[in-house]
This record gives structure tokens, sequence and C-alpha cells, in this order.
């Protein structure tokens, strides 16, 4: 992702570069200046060149600088687009099994860092130009000295990267691995606040035990990355001015007898030193983006753009959905136990039927629902719909809408079918789902969404049948409600999508209602026990009615 960015914008990069080297070189020859009329006895003839190495310089500044914060604002733009569209494309278990800590690291941190190198690119350049012009402006005027000095630059320079830098380098790769780890904690911290706060013993363990042990570790690879760091900088530093004490005192030896020509060395050592440790700086930089860009990488996201299909637009119509020894598989746990497996599961599914879901707690029925809605990726079997076969395709996700039991609730009714909602139509669904007085629609967005546990989820389902879907999945959507709005739901809202054409699927154990199913589909352990239609009509393995129940 990275490297295509930088690679698309090279051209663009090269010439905030070159204009950088510019500004760099406008600043060698102001110091050349300088140095030459500091030794004439008329300075003043020097004043017109002067000037226009002046104006030359800030206007060069002036103008990378310019380009560059256009430059890295675009790039950074980018970088984020580009992830949003890799996060966008993970499936929804692959957002489980990566999990949000991680995802949000990346957006937060990752993507910074790598962007902070961009930006320092084009200044990198710059402070080498400087840096190179001076060593051949020394070069230029003294070889002895300038080899010298060369010397215990590279000792300074190869000692602080390859003997101390690097090693800080790898302590800087080790916080950022436990900056994940903090992160999950700071979200237990925000999301399991009502628990922490309830349990004291609780909360001073997670405080006390994980938050602290990750803030420690952090801390101690904080300072033993600064350590390292700040001992290569005092070493270069150190290194750089035993130089010139060296060319000093080794000057008159080197019969170099007069001391101006010798300041004037140190002069432009001086002014180099600036860049020089700019430069160094901006190794950390380097350092940083490597860290974030590993991270990224292992991330393996398709960044590619999505097509933006709808498949409620295709001309055949949805009939019929048929499962054909669909399979899924969770991936093996912590401890090295296999995934929880569910399938191989073969079902048939008639347009406009309400299918129930059902069996004990762990038996596989959310999982299944994903895995038929199209969220989870099926290991083996196939999918078909009127008969056809559904390959990896957008569109088939088109086809559904769901509330699960961990839904997202969005403020806006964003129809796959037809304009916007009438707002009477949606003002008789709010005031049947007892909500009149707390929401209303305005301006195709909900008033508001700080709702009880249970009104927020009547919402959700306002939401979710204004999609206008074909096939709708709910997931234990009665479980916590009032008696009333059971009986709305499973007596009126289902039986109304049902007269509209729709399909719903409904994860329950609402025993109570099961007869009023057109299939109940029982689970155990992850397979199909029994289907069960409720037209008199046995398949598979069905069992008397009376034995779902049990
Ligand atoms: N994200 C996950 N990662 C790994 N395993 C999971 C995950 N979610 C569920 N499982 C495993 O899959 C099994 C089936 O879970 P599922 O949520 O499908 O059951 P369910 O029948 O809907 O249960 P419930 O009635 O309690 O909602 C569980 O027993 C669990 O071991």
């Amino acid at each position: 992702m990275v490297i295509e960015i930088v690679s698309r914008n090279r051209l663009k990069i090269a010439f905030v570069s070159a204009i950088s080297a510019l500004a760099g070189a406008a600043n060698i020859w102001l110091l050349a200046l300088i140095n030459r009329n500091a030794q004439l006895q008329d300075a003043q003839r020097g004043v017109a060149e002067f000037a226009v190495a002046l104006g030359s310089m800030v206007l060069v500044s002036f103008l990378s600088q310019i380009l560059l914060s256009r430059l890295s604002a675009a790039t950074f733009y980018k970088l984020r687009e580009q992830l949003v569209s890799g996060i966008a494309n993970l499936s929804s278990q692959q957002i489980e099994a990566v999990g949000s800590a991680r995802l949000y690291t990346a957006l937060t941190k990752d993507i910074p860092a790598v962007h902070e190198l961009i930006i320092v690119l084009p200044n990198y350049v710059f402070n080498f130009t400087v840096v190179a012009a001076c060593l051949v402006y020394l070069c230029l005027m003294s070889v002895q000295l300038f080899l010298i000095f060369l010397g215990f630059l590279l000792l300074a320079l190869g000692v602080a990267k390859f003997a101390i830098a690097d090693r800080a380098e790898k302590r800087f790769q080790l916080r950022r691995k436990i900056e994940d780890d903090l992160f999950r904690c700071y979200s237990a911290l925000i999301d399991g606040n009502k628990e922490l706060k309830l349990n004291r013993a609780r909360e001073t363990g997670f405080v006390h035990s994980d938050l602290k042990a990750h803030a420690e570790k952090y801390r101690d690879a904080t300072l033993s990355a600064e350590f390292f760091w700040n001992m290569s900088n005092n070493w270069s530093s150190a290194m750089i001015f035993i130089g010139i004490g060296a060319l000093l005192f080794l000057a008159p030896v080197l019969g170099q007898g007069s001391r101006a020509p010798v300041l004037n060395y140190i002069i432009v050592i001086f002014y180099m030193v600036g860049p020089l440790t700019i430069l160094m700086n901006s190794f950390r930089t380097v350092y940083a983006a490597r860290v974030g860009l590993q991270k990224l990488k292992d991330l393996d996201l398709d960044t590619r753009p999505r097509p933006l299909a709808s498949g409620v637009d295709g001309a055949e119509p949805f009939a019929t959905l048929s499962l054909r020894g669909l399979a899924f598989e969770y991936g093996a746990t912590e401890d090295g136990r296999d995934g929880f497996r569910v399938g191989p599961l073969d079902l048939e599914i008639q347009r406009g039927e309400i299918v129930y879901f059902v069996g004990g707690n762990g038996s596989g029925k959310t999982t299944a629902a994903k895995l038929v809605t199209g969220l989870y990726e099926k290991r083996a079997g196939s999918l078909l719909v009127n008969g056809r076969e559904v390959v990896a395709d957008e569109r088939y996700f088109q086809n559904f809408s769901a509330v699960f039991q961990d839904y997202y609730l969005f403020e806006t009714l964003v129809p796959k079918l037809g304009g916007l909602p009438q707002t009477e139509e949606v003002d008789a669904l709010i005031a049947r789902l007892r909500l009149s007085e707390k929401v209303s629609l305005q301006d195709g967005r909900l008033s508001t969404t700080k709702l009880s546990y249970g009104q927020r989820k009547r919402l959700a389902l306002l939401v979710a049948y204004f999609d206008n879907s074909g096939i709708y999945v709910f997931d234990e959507w009665a479980a916590d409600q009032d008696p009333e709005f059971r009986e709305f739901f499973y007596k009126e809202f289902l039986f109304d999508l049902k007269r509209l054409g729709k399909t719903v699927i409904v994860v329950s154990h609402d025993d109570r209602y099961f007869h009023l199913a057109d299939k109940v589909v029982k689970f155990e352990s992850g397979r199909i026990v029994s289907v069960v239609d409720n037209h008199s009509r046995e398949l598979g393995q069905a069992q008397p009615r009376e034995a779902l129940r049990a």
C-alpha cells in the first residue's frame, strides 16, 4: 500500500526533493559568501551577490515547504483512505480474528508513523544536500584537514548507527508490540467501565495487574530505547567535537600555521552540525516508519476499492436459497484446541418463508446465520441462489439485512431499493414500536439513539426494516423485549415482512412461537439435527414439533 503510494507520487517526491536540494545548495552558497567576505578588506563588493543568494534561499526554501506540506497532506489522506478501504474489505471473521484494538492502532499509530517518513523525506534531502555540500566545501578548503575530520565523522556515524541506534530500533519495535496490548486494556477500561466500577476487586486487579503491567513494559521499553538513542546522539556529538579539537591541535603540526583558515574550517563544520543532527534524528522517524510498515504489511490488507454493485438490481428476483454441504470452522483457540465447526449444512429456504434457527446455547445458530449471509466465509460446500452457486460476490451481501446480537445502530435510513421512505410510513412504525415520544425522523436521520437497551433494539429493527432487503436475519431479537413487543415481533412484524415477499431467518429460543414459523431448523453441536416444516411437511430427519420444545 505504502510502496504503491510512494511509487505513484515518485515524480512529485523527486520534484520536492530536488527543490529541497536547491534550497540546501542556496544555504551553502550563502555560507561560502559569508566565509569569503569575512576575509575581504572591501566586503561591500559582495553585497549584491549576498542579496541574490539570500533571496534565492528564502524563495526556494519557502517553495519547498509549501510543496512539501501539500504532498504530505495528500499522501496522508491517501494512506488513510487505503487503510479504510483495506479494513472495509476484511470479512467479519477476519475483523474478529485481527481484533479491533489492532485495527485502531493501525489507524492511529502505524499510518501516522509512515506518513511522518514521507514528510521527513524531502527535509532529509535538504539536510543531506547541505551536509554533502559542506563536506565538498571542506575538502576544497583543505584535503588534509578534511580527511582527518572525515575519519572522525565516519567513526561517529558508524558506531552510532550499527552499535547503538540499531539497539534502540529493537526497543522501539518491542514498544510498538506492547502498544497493541495497551490499547486492548484501554478498550477494556472504557467499554468495561461499569463492570470495573461495580467490582472493586476486579478494578484493582485489572488496573494494577493488566494495565499496569503493560504500562510498565511500555515505560521500560521507552526508557531503554531512549537510552540507546540518546547514547547514539551524544556519542556522535562528542566525536564531532573531538574531530574539531583534533583539527585545532593537528593543524599546526600539518603545516597549517595560520589560525584563520582553520577557524573558517571550523565555522563550516559548526554550520554542518545542525543539518547533520537533523539527519541523524530522522533515523528515528525511519525506524518508527519501518515498524509501522511491517505492522501494516502483517495485516495483509487488500486495499483495492470494492465495486459498488447492488445485488438487488439484478434481473432475476430472489426465489430460493440452498445450502449444500455448507461448512465453517473457527480458527484454533489460543490453547491449541480446534475451533468450533459448523456443518456440513443442507437446507432449502424459499422466498417469503419464515425460518427459525433453534437449539441450545453454543449450538451454532448465530454462526450458521452469519455463514448464510456470507459474512463468514465458508470452508466447504456451496450456497445457491435460484439454483446458481454464489461465488464470492459483493452483490450477495446486498440480499440481506440483519440485526445480530452485536449490532451497530446507524442513525440513517438507507433503503437498498426505492427512494427514502415517506415520513408518515416511518412515523407509523415508530409508533408501533412505541417510540414516538422518544424519537422522530429528521432529514432522513433518527433524532436520537440515546435510548434504553430494549428501545435501541427496537430502533435497530426499524432501521433494518427500511433497508428494504430480500432476506432478513434477526438474531435473538426478542430476547430482551417486553412480552408486548415479543408478541408484536413474532405475530405481526415477521408476518408484515412475509406479506411483502421478504424471507426471514430468526435465531430464537422463544419456543412459544416456534409454531408460527414456516420451517424450524434445529441445531446441535454445529449441525442441523432436524428441519420441521410447520405446514406438516417434514424434511430430512424431522422430528415432531413437541420434541423441539424439549
Ligand atoms: N468469534 C468466535 N471465535 C471462535 N469461536 C467462536 C466465536 N463465536 C462463537 N464461537 C464458538 O462457536 C460456537 C457456536 O457459537 P454461536 O454463537 O454460533 O452459538 P449460538 O447457537 O448462536 O449460541 P447462543 O444461543 O448462546 O447465542 C460456540 O460454542 C463457540 O465455541
